[in-house]
């Protein structure tokens, strides 16, 4: 490990190799007076040709010290980079980090002249600056999965020939099986995983390791995470030569261990009896002084957050806005909640499961509340890191029953993340999360489909439960489900396997008239009556699903206008897509055509992959099948 460099090194113009003129410019024009102790260390390890493994605390800048050295490598490069060659690829696990760096990436070419003016190309007849081809620029492409399709990735690609990708590994790998798209040894220079212990877990391995097929043996490798010490067995998978590890940590103070959690981070846990499980959320926000203007909900699965979108807002009444952000809303949905999010100017709270536990660099979330701990323990930290970056105060709260899930608090501080217990002005009260679930109930008593979606949230939210990693912590056994019916709202409890044995009280209390409990929605309601009416009539009601088309009404009249639309959507855009075509020239044409081509062959390629790894992955996939978990993509 190198020396940690003094403080007075930490001036931007001390680094060796030094930054252009430019370079130092963009960093005093962005208010960053001096480096962050990991930017000092990371940037002249990486930037003189050094494999790097970085772990250091959230929120600590880890990003400029990738972005800088990858921008001013390839400025440096004695002549610029063939067309469609590309030189540096940085890798993230969710499209929402992938596009923070990508604009942190612009605002840093911004003071760079020659790739501001590749970027912003002039519109209409501006003249266009002074560039000639020999010009060494950096010009990234960004992409996703979601909102573009491959084949324009791929076209954007040929038409802009960017040098430096940003993309989650999905969208990577489908770009670089393009024969268009070169990653050759003599140009490539650089491959950064960001949040890379996350990059090398079981579920990214294979794309990462097709991805690494495409990319030259003799590279420059950073490994970038606050929690890469967990991934070291894997490290070796990604061809690193001699790293050199860089780890910063945060000075315990009075004699204490460091710890791996911000200092500006103040590290909380609740107990909290389960009947208070959401009721608590208000207590907490009121007690927090000043008002969370902007705060981070992290719960387990993708319908706890569906249901709890619903839910919360009877229990915090209407003084913050709730934004639900989940892997499993269309990506237009995804990204319009999360810019919701971020540009809200009064306090809102993001309502999210694990995919925004990781990189997102939100600077005035101050709150952070768990509550549900999160089943991988290295997420913690990362969760936590949403709040106290920079140096700012923030405050992380994690929910946890009394009994044996406070041995959480031990198991933490064994991991350096300790935390202190946090403490309400007037302890939560029973009243309190009886009137919770009082109104909670009131809503969904209006409409079945509510009912519905409370089960589906709390049989998802079990589910996630029993695969704590710390297993011996998180017991389903040893849950109270009586008290957890109630503060989730339900009317009765589900029919789980997990409450076979159960003899207390399934009705929690609630005696409702079940037959005559309907759904709002009118043909599903009807759809409700006819299935009664079958049993009544002794005759074993169908699945909708299983249903000859035609038969289920409801679901075939919906499937219809779904399609209807579809058609109709498509007729639309055909019609521009010709009016364009029709413009093209015969060349461009001829390319479009060869690329379309080209597309299909990667892609039936890659569908064969896809169904031969889940060929060989379905004798393993066992319990995980159906849920709902985050996942990253
Ligand atoms: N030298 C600096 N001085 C002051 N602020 C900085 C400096 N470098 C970066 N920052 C700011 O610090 C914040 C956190 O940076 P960044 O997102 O890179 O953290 P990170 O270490 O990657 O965090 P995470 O582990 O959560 O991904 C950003 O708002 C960034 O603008």
């Amino acid at each position: 490990m190198p020396p940690k460099p003094p403080s007075s090194s930490r001036a931007w113009d001390a680094l060796n190799p030094p930054l252009s003129q430019w370079a130092l410019d963009a960093v005093s024009s962005m208010g960053f007076t001096r480096m962050t102790p990991v930017q000092a260390s990371a940037i002249p390890l990486f930037m003189a040709h050094k494999d790097v493994v970085v772990e250091a605390v959230t929120g600590s800048g880890k990003t400029l010290s990738f972005l800088m050295p990858v921008v001013e490598k390839l400025l440096r490069l004695d002549e610029p980079l063939k067309k469609h060659h590309v030189g540096a690829i940085i890798i993230s696990p969710t499209r929402e980090l992938a596009s923070q760096i990508y604009q942190v990436l612009l605002s840093l070419l911004e003071f760079h002249p020659a790739s501001a003016a590749a970027i912003h190309p002039p519109e209409g007849d501006a003249p266009r600056p002074k560039t000639s081809s020999s010009t060494l620029k950096v010009v990234p492409q960004l992409l996703l999965g979601g909102t573009t399709t491959p084949a324009e990735d791929l076209s954007s690609f040929l038409k802009k020939s960017p040098n430096v990708l940003v993309s989650t590994p999905g969208r990577l790998l489908e770009l670089l099986s393009s024969p268009h798209v070169h990653c050759p040894q003599s140009s490539f220079e650089m491959l950064v995983l960001d949040e890379a212990d996350r990059l090398l877990d079981l579920g990214f391995k294979d794309d990462l390791q097709r991805i690494l097929r495409y990319l030259p043996k003799q590279r420059r490798t950073g490994l970038f995470s606050a929690s890469i010490s967990e991934a070291v067995d894997q490290i070796v998978r990604v061809g690193l030569r001699n790293p050199v590890k860089v780890a910063v940590k945060v000075k315990g103070g009075g004699g204490a261990e460091d710890k791996r959690t911000p200092a500006s981070l103040q590290m909380t846990y609740l107990t909290t009896p389960p009947a208070h499980k959401f009721s608590i959320l208000k207590q907490i926000l009121s007690s927090v002084q000043p008002t969370p203007q902007k705060s981070i909900f992290f719960v387990s699965t993708c319908s706890s957050v569906d249901y709890l979108a619903m839910i919360l807002p009877i229990i915090l009444g209407d003084d913050f806005l709730l934004v639900p952000l989940h892997g499993k809303h269309p990506a237009n949905v995804r990204q319009k909640n999360f810019t919701r999010f971020t540009t809200a100017t009064t306090p809102s709270i993001l309502l999210t499961t694990d995919v925004a536990s990781r990189g997102l660099d939100i600077p005035s979330v101050d709150l952070v509340v768990q509550i549900d701990p999160p089943s991988d323990p290295k997420t913690f930290i990362h969760r936590c890191g949403r709040a106290g970056r920079a140096g700012r105060r923030g405050l992380s709260i994690v929910l946890l029953h009394p009994g044996r899930e406070e041995e959480y608090v031990p198991f933490l501080e064994v991991r350096k993340t300790p935390v202190a217990p946090f403490s309400l002005p007037t302890p939560s009260s029973d009243v309190d999360a009886a009137v919770a679930t009082q109104a909670v109930r009131a809503v969904i008593l209006k409409d079945r489909a509510l009912h519905d979606k409370a089960n589906k949230a709390f049989v998802s939210w079990l589910r996630s439960y029993s695969k704590h990693q710390a297993s011996s912590i998180f017991r389903v056994p040893d849950l109270d489900w009586e008290a957890l019916g109630k503060a989730w709202g339900l009317l009765r409890l589900p029919k789980m396997p997990e409450l076979r044995n159960f003899t207390g009280d399934k009705t929690l209390g609630v005696s409702n008239d079940w037959d005559n409990y309907a759904y709002k929605d009118k043909q599903q309601e009807k759809r409700r009556k006819e299935v009664m009416q079958e049993i009544a009539e002794g005759n074993k009601p169908d699945h909708p699903k299983k249903r000859p088309a035609g038969e289920a009404v409801a679901w075939s009249q919906n499937q219809e206008s779904r399609e209807k639309k579809l058609r109709r959507k498509e007729s639309k855009k055909a019609f521009k897509d010709k009016e364009r075509w029709e413009q093209l020239p015969e060349a461009e044409k001829q390319k479009v055509r060869e690329t379309e081509q080209m597309l299909e062959t990667i892609r039936a390629k890659n569908e064969q992959e896809r169904l031969e790894r889940m060929a060989n992955a379905s004798g393993k996939a066992g319990a995980d099948g159906g849920d709902d978990f985050e996942g990253f993509d």
